[in-house]
């Protein structure tokens, strides 16, 4: 006999734009939402009685009225909870809301160093996420995080002391370029006031951790080591963040020595395939854990 399990049902990729208007001055975002309802609707699986239902359809309409009714400019996580709360509140067989945004890389663009009043470029990759969770005893949960951060440094770099046996191929380097997309996840101890200003503060961390200061940088022995110290300087300067999730592949740039000449740190086959993939969970000391792996 069978018997069902967890069940749920969702909307994927809903992409919304809203515009925030402050006199002559808009503010625009765009928007990737995913939902997902954990319900009373066994029945629906086992005897095809969709009674109660709240509809995928009803559910991508829902995220634009809620978006609607953001009447003041707001972060993805104040939205996903506003949209998560509406489930609940709204739906009696609704035990818990899982809703996802990401936010396009739209940004203000710069007329002769003025910021536009209305005018947006797309610039770079990077995607700020959330994953918001409500249920019906009340229990909020907000993670944040950004994905395909992406980031290269052309120096300061090295991959040494690493097992040798047969198959080992790969030589020693004290200098190579590092590049990775970084995906990172964070939760919180407690809510911050400001998610704008901690994400600001988090992703800041990240990428000093990769870098290290302006002129000399910081040397990096590994991704391993880097994606570490990246971590800990989040949950240094962040206090409301308890642990970290990072996910970064080692998007290899091989040294190429062009038919004639040698390999002088300057002529690199670029890659995106095979390559590296390293991620860690890093907590507070004593903080519960956050799992992604
Ligand atoms: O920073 C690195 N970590 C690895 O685990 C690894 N493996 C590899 O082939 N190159 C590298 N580089």
């Amino acid at each position: 006999m069978a018997e069902l399990q967890l069940h749920q049902h969702g909307k994927s990729r809903v992409r919304l734009g809203r515009t925030w208007r402050e006199g002559s001055v808009h503010h625009f975002v765009e928007w990737m939402v995913h939902t997902m309802l954990e319900s009373d609707m066994e029945l629906a699986f086992t005897d095809g009685d969709n009674t109660g239902m709240t509809a995928t359809d009803t559910q991508k309409n829902t995220v634009y009225v809620v978006a609607k009714k953001m009447s003041k400019r707001c972060s993805i996580e104040q939205y996903a909870t506003a949209l998560a709360q509406h489930f609940v509140h709204t739906y009696p067989r609704v035990s818990k809301a899982k809703v996802w945004v990401e936010q396009a890389p739209w940004k203000r663009v710069e007329v002769g160093g003025i910021p536009h009043d209305h005018g947006y470029a797309m610039c770079g990759t990077e995607v700020r996420t959330t994953h918001v969770t409500y249920d019906r005893a009340g229990k909020l949960d907000v993670q944040c995080g950004v994905k395909d951060l992406k980031v290269l440094k052309t120096t300061q770099s090295g991959y040494e002391g690493f097992l040798r046996d047969a198959f080992t191929l790969l030589p020693e380097v004290r200098d190579r370029v590092m590049a990775t997309s970084v995906t990172a996840t964070w939760k919180y101890a407690y809510q911050p006031m400001d998610y704008d200003a901690t994400f600001a503060t988090v992703r800041g961390a990240l990428l000093d951790g990769v870098f290290g200061p302006p002129k000399g940088g910081v040397y990096s022995p590994s991704v391993q080591f880097t994606l570490y110290a990246m971590a800990q300087l989040a949950l240094e300067r962040a206090p409301q963040v308890e642990s970290v999730f990072l996910n970064m592949p080692n998007l290899h740039f091989l040294p190429c020595a062009p038919v004639g000449s040698g390999f002088d740190d300057d002529v690199y086959v670029a890659t995106s395939e095979p390559h590296g993939n390293i991620e860690a969970v890093v907590t507070r000391k004593d903080a519960k854990p956050h799992c992604r792996l």
